[in-house]
C-alpha cells in the first residue's frame, strides 16, 4: 500500500489562474499540429467551470493548443437565442453559471462530433443520466490517442452489476478514464474560493499528473491518488448521504442528527465501496473526494435543498417536480444513485446492513415517509465490514 504522503503531490507551481484572456484562441492552428487539445463534454455549472480552470491554464502550457471546446446540449433561451450563441457572445454560461467569464479562449460548440474530434484530452462533465447516450453517439469518432477524465457523479447499473462512469465511459469508446471528484461546489470555485479535488488514476501516474495539472490554480489545489474506484464511489455516494441530510434539515432535527446521518453514510460509503472493490484504500475516505465532500454537499449541495423541500412538504410532492422548481435545469444525481445502489443492495442481499441507503430510496419513492430517517429500529444494525459476505 503507497502511504499516504506519497500519494500526495503539492500543486504545481506556475499554473497561474487567470482572469486575463488572450484573443489569439484559434489563431494558431496551421503551426499547433502537434499540440494537444482539450475538449470538455459537458456545459453545466461543473463543466462551465472545469471549462474555465483548464482554459486559464492552458494558454501557459507550451504543449497545449489555446482554444478549449466546450459541447453545449443546446437549448433555447427565453429571449429566442440559441444558448451557444450566448456563451460565445458574452463569454459566460448564462444559464448554468451567470456572471463568471469563462477565458476568450472557451469555444461553446453544440456539435458534439465537431467538438470532440480533434481533442486528445476529454473531460466528461454531464449528468450520469446522459452519459449512455453521448458515449454511444461517439463511438468510432475519437482520435485514437485519447485520453479521458470523467467528473461525473453517479453510477449505471447493468445486468451484470453495478458499473461507474468512468469503467462505462473506458468500455463504449476504449479509452483510459481517469477522475476528478471533491468536495467542489461549482458556484464557489466558479468565484475562485479555494477548493480541494481529488484525481484518481488506475496505473499511468503521468497521466494524472497532466490532469493535475491542467485543473490546478491557487485557488484549486488537485491531488492524484491511485484508487479511481475509491474516489468515484466517493463523489457518487456522497449524494446519497446528501439527500438524507436534506430530510433532517427539512424537519429540523437539529445538527447532532445531522452529523449522525453523515457518519453513518460516510461509514456506508466506505463499506459500500469496500465491499465492490476490494482494492478501495480507507485512506481515499480522507482526501477531498471523501469526507470533504460529504460535508460541503450535506450543507450547500443541490440534493440537501431539494430534499430539505421533499421532507418539508411530508413527501407529498415529487422530487421530479421540486427538482424542476428548484434547480430550473440543473439536474440531481442523488435520487437516481439512490435508486441505483437499493438495486444492487437488493441483488446482493446487502440491504439489511446499509440501513441509511435502503432508507433514503424507500423515502424517495414515498415507501416510507421522512421521518424514517432516522428509525432504524425495524433494521438490524450495521454490520462489521467483516462479517457482510461478498456476493
Ligand atoms: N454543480 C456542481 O457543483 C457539481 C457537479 N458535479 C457533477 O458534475 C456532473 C454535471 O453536473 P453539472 O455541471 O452540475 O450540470 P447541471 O446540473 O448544472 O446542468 C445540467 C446539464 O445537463 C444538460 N442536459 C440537459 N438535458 C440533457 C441531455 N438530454 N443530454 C445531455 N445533456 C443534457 C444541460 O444542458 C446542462 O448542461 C454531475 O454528475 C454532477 O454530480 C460535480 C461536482 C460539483
Ligand atoms: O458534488 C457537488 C459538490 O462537490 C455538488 O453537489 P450537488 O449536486 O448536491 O449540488
Amino acid at each position: 500500500m503507497v502511504p499516504a504522503f506519497e500519494q500526495i503531490m503539492p500543486p504545481l507551481e506556475g499554473e497561474t489562474a487567470t482572469t486575463t484572456h488572450h484573443s489569439n484562441a484559434g489563431n494558431n492552428g496551421g503551426i499547433d499540429g502537434n499540440k494537444s487539445r482539450v475538449t470538455v463534454v459537458g456545459s453545466g455549472s461543473w463543466g462551465s467551470v472545469a471549462a474555465k480552470l483548464i482554459a486559464s491554464n492552458i494558454l501557459n502550457i507550451t504543449s497545449f493548443h489555446d482554444e478549449l471546446k466546450m459541447w453545449v446540449f443546446e437549448e433555447t433561451l427565453q429571449s429566442g437565442e440559441k444558448l451557444t450563441d450566448a456563451i460565445n457572445r458574452t463569454n459566460e454560461n448564462v444559464k448554468y453559471l451567470p456572471g463568471i467569464k469563462l477565458g476568450n479562449n472557451v469555444v461553446a460548440d453544440p456539435d458534439l462530433d465537431n467538438a470532440v474530434k480533434d481533442a486528445n484530452m476529454l473531460v466528461f462533465v454531464t449528468p450520469h443520466q446522459f452519459i449512455d447516450h453521448i458515449c454511444k453517439s461517439l463511438v468510432g469518432k475519437l482520435r485514437s490517442d485519447v485520453e479521458a477524465i470523467s467528473l461525473i457523479k453517479g453510477m449505471e447499473v447493468k445486468i451484470e452489476g453495478p458499473c461507474l462512469i468512468s469503467t462505462f465511459i473506458s468500455e463504449q469508446l476504449g479509452i483510459n478514464c481517469s477522475v476528478l471528484m471533491g468536495a467542489n461546489l461549482a458556484n464557489e470555485i466558479a468565484e475562485e474560493k479555494f477548493s480541494e479535488a481529488t484525481v484518481g488514476y488506475r496505473d499511468n501516474r503521468e497521466i494524472a499528473e497532466q490532469w493535475v495539472q491542467l485543473f490546478s490554480t491557487p485557488y484549486f489545489m488537485v491531488t492524484p491518488v491511485k484508487d479511481v474506484e475509491g474516489v468515484e464511489l466517493c463523489g457518487t455516494l456522497k449524494n446519497v448521504v446528501a439527500i438524507a441530510a436534506g430530510f433532517v434539515d427539512g424537519l429540523a432535527m437539529g445538527n447532532n442528527t445531522k452529523a449522525a446521518i453523515m457518519r453513518l453514510g460516510l461509514r456506508e460509503m466506505r463499506d459500500f465501496s469496500k465491499l465492490l472493490f476490494s482494492s478501495v484504500e480507507d485512506n481515499t475516505f480522507y482526501e477531498s473526494c471523501g469526507v470533504a465532500d460529504v460535508i460541503t454537499t450535506c450543507f450547500g449541495g443541490r440534493n440537501r435543498k431539494v430534499a430539505e423541500a421533499f421532507a418539508k412538504n411530508g413527501g407529498k410532492r415529487s422530487f421530479d417536480e421540486l427538482e424542476v422548481e428548484i434547480l430550473q435545469g440543473q439536474k440531481l444525481q442523488g435520487v437516481s444513485t439512490a435508486r441505483e445502489v437499493y438495486e444492487v443492495l437488493r441483488h446482493q442481499g446487502w440491504l439489511e446492513s446499509f440501513p441509511l441507503f435502503a432508507t433514503v430510496h424507500e423515502i424517495c419513492i414515498s415507501h416510507l415517509p421522512p421521518s424514517a430517517i432516522v428509525n432504524y429500529s425495524k433494521r438490524k444494525p450495521i454490520l462489521p465490514l467483516s462479517e457482510v459476505s461478498a456476493h
